[in-house]
């Protein structure tokens, strides 16, 4: 009887074993043989080129091999050489690039996912703007996302993302921006006090100081963005801020682990256990501060939530802006998280470019210092959208070298039906839902029918007249995306950019050191491989009166 029952729990545990095993092999040979498989069939029947696909791997592997050799030497040691596009997507121009006789890329698999790299603008178009409704966030990736920001702009769609933005529109207008101006100018100017400081007491003798630009200026957008968006709980924001990066840094370390374990994100391993810690921290300080404003709104103690983002978000929340839709805290914590790694990395990357860039053309640095030097009176806050040549200089820097080169990835949402019921435009495009949509800014800003002949040249001058000017149509300029999910931040980056680097101008001259080594890099955001060292010189430095200030 015994020997009976012992066998039957054999036999069942062995079926059980057996079961979770054809189970797990169903799944693979589904994921990585079987939806390939037919999603190749389907796409090559609908014209595409496809490449041959590699089981699990894609073209994953041989994607990596080239990226590390591109990103093994620098462009070259000068920095006029703007033709980088081939060290960041070394695989897409070997492989994928449209060819004469074809307008679009080759499908690509990264892992199994078959992925197409949109080059051309007009398709572009389509996707963000005229059908934007019909394309979503790619899923596996928003899974990483929402770990890191939770249910943010960044992270969501459709009806709950078009009224999150229409409650956040308001806080970034313009009319809004000008008292966000003038706390932006305490961090700059505590930054340029700073490196004053620091040429007087190591090279006071010959005035010239190396720093590392991008270092500098994450470290004052990340200033800048505590200030701007929690006020008078700066240092609070600030410390939210630290933890939000310990925590990116965590789950970047496991994204690939999130991406295919199911319910890693569950596991009590070291990792995980620092996530919480720090998720939690996160939200019990931000709670605090978001709970004390609005008691002290509720109990006449302060006749307004404030005047940073917080503040405004607070505002507007509950208002007929949102069509009746509350934010919780939750939801307000995670667009604060998202705000401080969307505005951060981004604006420092186009602070370090442009300032390379008046580094390598002395003329053009002297042309927006007069500007500046002009305008000095007015006071930049006032008079920054007279700064015409800085705009100039931040637009091209934006096209050569858009801190975001590549959109987040989108995919056709299934439930907007088949083909024969699309639009012609969405027709031509004839994308199935399942691929992997990439588009690539930082090739259409190098299209010379959108352009001319001079894409890889630096020229500011052509923005003179605007950007529908420098280009044939506004869709050819994508550093801030395009269409209804462009970026919220972009008057605020601008502000930003151009008070930093009127203020700068003021104060210093820079030039770039012999050792420069021009390379740019994929951080996510477009980053100097090597740093961005700028030598700096106070503009009185010879003579005997004061420093100007602002
Ligand atoms: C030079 C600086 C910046 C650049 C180049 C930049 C670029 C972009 C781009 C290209 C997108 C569109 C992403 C896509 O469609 O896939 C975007 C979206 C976004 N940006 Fe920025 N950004 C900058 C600064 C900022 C700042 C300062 C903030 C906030 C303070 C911000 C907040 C956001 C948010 C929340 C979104 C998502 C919008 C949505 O989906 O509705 N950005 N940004």
């Amino acid at each position: 009887m015994d020997m009976n029952g012992a066998g039957i729990r054999t036999a069942m545990a062995v079926s059980v074993v057996l079961g979770l095993i054809s189970l797990v092999l169903y799944i693979l040979c589904k994921r990585c043989w079987w939806q390939p498989s037919s999603l190749a069939r389907l796409l090559r029947s609908r014209g595409f080129t496809v490449l041959p696909y590699t089981p699990i791997v894609g073209n994953s592997l041989e994607n990596g091999r080239l990226q590390k050799l591109a990103y093994s030497t620098p462009l070259c040691t000068g920095s006029s050489h703007h033709r980088y596009l081939t060290r960041i997507w070394p695989f897409h121009f070997a492989n994928c690039s449209p060819s004469s006789d074809a307008d679009k890329s080759a499908i690509f698999w990264l892992g199994p996912r078959p992925s197409l790299n949109i080059v051309n603008s007009h398709d572009a178009k389509v996707i963000l703007s005229s059908n934007y409704k019909e394309y979503v966030k790619f899923p596996t990736l928003q899974i990483v996302f929402q770990r890191v920001f939770g249910r943010s702009i960044l992270t969501i769609d459709g009806e709950e993302w078009a009224q999150r933005r229409r409650i956040l529109n308001p806080a970034f207008a313009s009319d809004k921006l000008k008292a966000m101006g003038a706390q932006m100018l305490v961090c700059i100017q505590e930054m340029l006090d700073d490196w004053e400081r620091k040429v007087l007491e190591t090279n006071a003798a010959t005035g010239e100081l190396e720093l590392d630009m991008i270092k500098e200026f994450t470290k004052v957008s990340a200033d800048v963005l505590s200030r701007t968006c929690f006020g008078c709980n700066f240092k609070e924001g600030k410390a939210v801020f630290e933890d939000q990066e310990g925590l990116i840094e965590a789950i970047y370390q496991d994204a690939v682990r999130y991406a295919i374990i199911p319910l890693y994100r569950f596991l009590p391993t070291a990792r995980n256990r620092l996530c919480w810690k720090l998720q939690r921290r996160i939200h019990e300080t931000m709670k605090t501060i978001i709970e004390n404003r609005m008691h002290a709104v509720q109990k006449c103690q302060a006749d307004s939530y404030g005047d940073d983002l917080l503040g405004r978000i607070l505002a507007a929340n509950g208002s007929s802006l949102g069509d009746g839709v509350v934010l919780t805290t939750q939801d307000i914590i995670d667009e604060c998280r998202t705000f401080f790694f969307a505005g951060h990395e981004t604006t420092a990357s186009l602070l370090a470019w442009a300032t390379m860039l008046m580094a390598s053309n002395p003329e053009w640095q002297d042309r927006a210092r007069e500007e500046v030097l002009e305008m000095r009176n007015d006071g930049y806050i006032n008079a920054h959208s007279k700064l015409k040549i800085l705009e100039m200089i931040l637009l091209e820097t934006l096209r050569l070298y858009p801190p975001i080169t590549q959109l987040i990835s989108r995919t056709r949402s299934p439930e907007y039906g088949t083909t024969d019921e699309a639009s012609t435009e969405e027709r031509k495009l004839n994308i199935p839902a399942g691929v992997r949509i990439n588009v690539l800014c930082g090739v259409m800003h190098r299209d010379k029918k959108m352009w001319g002949d001079d894409v890889d040249e630096f020229q500011p001058e052509r923005f003179a007249n605007g950007i529908s000017r420098a280009c044939k149509g506004m869709h050819g300029f994508m550093a801030f995306g395009y269409g209804p999910h462009s970026c919220i931040g972009q008057t605020f980056a601008m502000l930003e950019a151009k008070l930093v680097l009127a203020s700068m101008l003021q104060r210093f001259r820079f030039r770039l050191p012999e050792t420069y080594q021009h390379a740019p890099r994929l951080y996510g955001t477009l980053r100097p491989q090597h740093g961005m060292p700028l030598l700096i010189t106070p503009i009185h430095f010879s003579e005997t009166d004061k420093w100007v200030t602002m």
